[in-house]
């Protein structure tokens, strides 16, 4: 730690010593990019053009637009055949979570094969295509074909104009991604939840890839509620839990950095239920849920706490994808959360993020009211689709693994 002064006025200096510390620590934020502002020009690199950029832009407040039933997975195939009989494999990667196809180039998708994806991603939480030559344009027609696309208050959009709502992830030997700020927990999130609409069917694909190292890992929200006991689902199907965008907007700030728009807080359910599959998912993540509202500070933090360690530390709710150049992934954010490595400092890892909005997370009790369903627990869903008895917990948490 840094020497403070003491000149008679002590406190004075060390708190002013602090505030710097801390200071210092926001700007490492958020390390999924850089906190320095444009990259340096490297004409020589391929995709220079979709390099960080941060325009000084202003945007207004988002405001609720209503997508109520116009989710595509709604309108698919619910056996998915136009997709699966397109591709030369489909393997299901964990029994809870990820699904790898190959054999498909995206491009040629039609609206219902995109829609039989929708739905694919809805129930396996991330879906993962390697080999893909679509550039961002194509990206993008596909995003906008699950709903309207998201833009990032604050992180870096490509230098070619016209792509406000791509999200770059970039680091290379000059842009060491630091996470040194954060705890590895911390780092797990659904993104940007604080929003009215937080994302639905999100893709990313990495453009450029290091030889080994920086791998994403996704943790399925269906599978937490899942493993839960009876009594405990129904008490977090009563909360509800407050999602911050202000320490994001903050560390942008005190890195020196644009904040294109005012970050907000929003209130939503910590348990939600997807329009499409009707199934349950815990919605709290450790990157942008603060407080559990209505119940005690100290009931807040256990709860969410042990919650948040569910998502990191449960490996059989995982899937881990080992990019290559041009993989892409489609997950849904509605129902899992992310994380990423940083292992391959002085590499080159570069990716683009095309990020639709869902729909107002709903509660099981808004659900149902609305759709006149009852909402369902996944995993016993499948155990009943495959004639396997459902084991009696008696506030037990059920075991999880039967492959759907
Ligand atoms: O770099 C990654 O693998 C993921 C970054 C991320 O969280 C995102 O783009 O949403
Ligand atoms: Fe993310």
């Amino acid at each position: 730690m840094a020497a403070v002064a003491t000149n008679g006025n002590g406190n004075v200096d060390r708190i002013a010593e602090l505030r710097k510390q801390a200071n210092e620590e926001l700007k490492l934020f958020n390390p999924f990019y850089s906190p320095t502002a444009d990259s340096a020009s490297d004409d020589t690199y391929k995709h220079a053009a979709y390099t960080p950029h941060l325009p000084v832009l202003n945007w207004e407040p988002l405001t609720e637009i209503d997508i109520t039933d116009t989710d595509r997975g709604l309108f698919a195939d619910p056996g998915k055949k136009s997709l699966f009989s397109a591709a030369q494999k489909v393997k299901n990667l964990t029994p809870a979570i990820g699904t790898e196809i190959t054999g498909i180039d995206l491009r040629q998708l039609t609206p219902g094969q995109k829609d039989e994806l929708a739905l694919l991603v809805a129930e396996r939480g991330v879906v993962f295509f390697r080999d893909q030559e679509l550039n961002i344009h194509e990206q993008l027609d596909i995003a906008r074909h699950f709903g309207p696309l998201h833009k990032h208050a604050t992180t870096p959009i490509p230098k070619e104009p016209g792509l406000e709502e791509v999200h770059v992830v970039y680091n290379d030997a000059a842009r060491r991604p630091d996470s040194s700020a954060f705890s590895k927990l911390e780092l797990w999130h659904s993104d940007v939840t604080y929003e009215i609409q937080p994302p639905s069917t999100t893709s990313l694909k990495v453009i450029t890839c290091p030889e080994n190292g920086g791998d994403t890992l996704w943790s399925s929200g269906y599978a937490l509620y899942s493993s839960l006991s009876p009594g405990f689902q129904t008490y977090l199907e009563g909360l509800t839990a407050l999602h911050s965008g202000v320490a994001q907007a903050e560390g942008s700030r005190a890195a020196g950095l644009h904040v294109r728009r005012e970050p907000i807080e929003s209130v939503h359910p910590v348990v939600r239920v997807h329009p499409v599959t009707g199934w349950k998912s815990v919605y709290v993540n450790p990157g942008f849920t603060r407080r559990i509202i209505g119940v005690p500070k100290a009931e807040s933090d256990v709860i969410l706490n042990f919650l948040f360690h569910q998502i990191s530390d449960n490996v059989d709710f995982h899937v881990r994808f080992s990019w290559e150049t041009n993989s892409i992934a489609f997950w849904d954010n509605r129902i899992v959360t992310h994380t990423a490595t940083f292992d391959f400092w002085p590499q080159r890892r570069h990716a683009l993020r095309a990020t639709p909005h869902g729909e107002k997370p709903e509660s099981v009790e808004d659900y149902e009211r609305r759709t006149g369903k009852a909402a369902k627990d996944r995993q016993i869903e499948i155990w009943k689709q495959h004639g396997v008895e459902v084991p009696q917990t008696k506030g037990s948490p059920r075991v999880l693994g039967y492959n759907d």
